[in-house]
């Protein structure tokens, strides 16, 4: 199972086809467009949010809400598109600098000046427009598709903000489903009101200075079987794709499994997770300080993932930086921006690390269709009780 994502941000459309997903799996449209929605979301997101009301369109792969097993084809337009049309004219472009709205000031931690001499562009909106993360749209809308096929065998995802800037929430240790209905409700996605309004009053300050913030997110994943992934070879390790996927979401700079970096500081004693026995419930952890990992396999305890995300790097009162032209120092070019866009970053890894762990689940059990899946899941869980 694969996906692939074109598009630019200021483009008409955003594009994904989903590649070897199975048939017969039921798409709940709503549940796919409420994970955009929730990726429009949070405290600190600029006025972009408010031009734009994502949702997906399918021109591929479902008959009658049903997969067929063709390719999915994925559309999300651009409602800004019409603000842009003469800007990111795509068959011939306006002779002057101010009507192409060039960039020729790179931002210091964008992609501009790095992708400006990498792919020979002297205009820095070449490289801008596809390295923004409006791409995700499409990384969420494919995520939101493989997250149907984990839910039909009972694997949930949530996830939580851990931190932004300064002040950290407390991370709390709810039933998943809880967890889901409070962060839900909350604008930068915590469950720790005292946190809430500190992150806020963070965000605002921010904004205020002409700066940004970043922070952490946790994702959880409840339900997975032991045995996704392989210890067998270093491709088809599942915590090593996974911190593949996150590290590969915009801005996002570490990754975590389980307890992460705290492991360095302690003894194995206190590191590793007890292994028992329960005869109703099979091999079970006495605690998941490995976050559901171990041989780059699922342990069967819920997976646990931390992604931290760097300050956005757009500043409205700029960095320093070189005009490309001149190559004089310059302040660096002011985009429209966001101040701090972690909790909507939090929706982004939850749908990537579905996506992870829907390829993982197709790789082990395999099938064209829904109903071979499922024979081959059930007969493995026989194989996994009776062992
Ligand atoms: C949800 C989200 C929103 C973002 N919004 C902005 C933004 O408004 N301005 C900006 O400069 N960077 C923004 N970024 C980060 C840049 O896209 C990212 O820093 C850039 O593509 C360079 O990639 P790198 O930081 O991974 O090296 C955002 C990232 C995410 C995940
Ligand atoms: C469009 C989105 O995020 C964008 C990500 C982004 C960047 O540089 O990454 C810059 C901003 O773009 P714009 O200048 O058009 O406002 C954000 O709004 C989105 O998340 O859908």
């Amino acid at each position: 199972m694969r996906y692939l994502t074109a598009g630019e941000t200021h483009g008409p459309q955003l594009t994904a086809i989903i590649e070897g997903f199975p048939s017969n799996v039921t798409i709940d449209f709503e549940a796919m467009n409420f994970q955009l929605h929730r990726r429009q979301k949070g405290h600190g997101r600029g006025r972009r949010m408010q031009i734009e009301k994502d949702t997906a369109s399918i021109a591929g792969g479902v008959r009658h809400g049903r997969t067929t097993g063709a390719p999915i084809a994925l559309v999300v337009e651009n409602n800004d598109w019409k603000h842009w049309t003469s800007i990111m004219n795509i068959e011939e472009q306006p002779d002057t600098d101010e009507g192409k709205r060039r960039v020729n000031r790179p931002r210091p931690g964008h992609a501009d000046l790095n992708g400006g001499l990498k792919y020979n562009q002297r205009d820095l909106r070449n490289i801008l427009e596809r390295s923004s993360a409006r791409e995700t749209t499409m990384r969420v809308a494919c995520g939101a598709v493989a997250r149907q096929l984990l839910e039909a065998f009972g694997i949930k995802l949530a996830s939580h903000v851990v931190r932004i800037g300064e002040v950290e929430a407390k991370s709390p240790q709810l039933p998943i489903d809880e967890l889901i209905a409070i962060t839900e409700e909350s604008p930068v996605r915590v469950t720790d009101p005292e946190a809430e309004a500190a992150m806020i009053a963070a965000i605002d300050a921010a904004k205020a200075d002409g700066d940004t913030l970043g922070g952490i997110v946790e994702v959880i994943v409840e339900g997975a079987p032991v045995g996704l992934g392989s210890h067998v070879q270093w491709d088809r390790k599942l915590d090593g794709r996974i911190a593949q996927a996150v590290l590969s979401i915009q801005a996002f700079k570490g990754c975590e499994i389980g307890i992460g970096f705290e492991a360095a500081k302690l003894r194995g004693s206190s590191v590793h997770d007890e292994i028992q026995y329960d005869p109703e419930k099979g091999f079970r952890r006495a605690s998941n300080r490995a976050g559901g990992f171990e041989g780059g396999m699922t342990t069967g305890e819920p997976i646990v993932v931390r992604g931290v995300m760097k300050p956005i790097s757009t500043l409205y009162k700029p960095l320093q930086s070189v005009d490309i032209d001149t190559k004089e120092a310059f302040t660096a070019q002011v985009e429209r921006s966001d101040t701090c866009a972690v909790p909507a970053a939090g929706v982004i890894m939850e749908n990537v690390v579905a996506w992870e762990v829907a390829q993982a689940f197709m790789e082990k059990f395999g099938g064209d269709s829904l109903e071979e899946i499922r024979r081959n899941y059930e007969n493995y869980l026989k194989q996994v009780e009776s062992y």
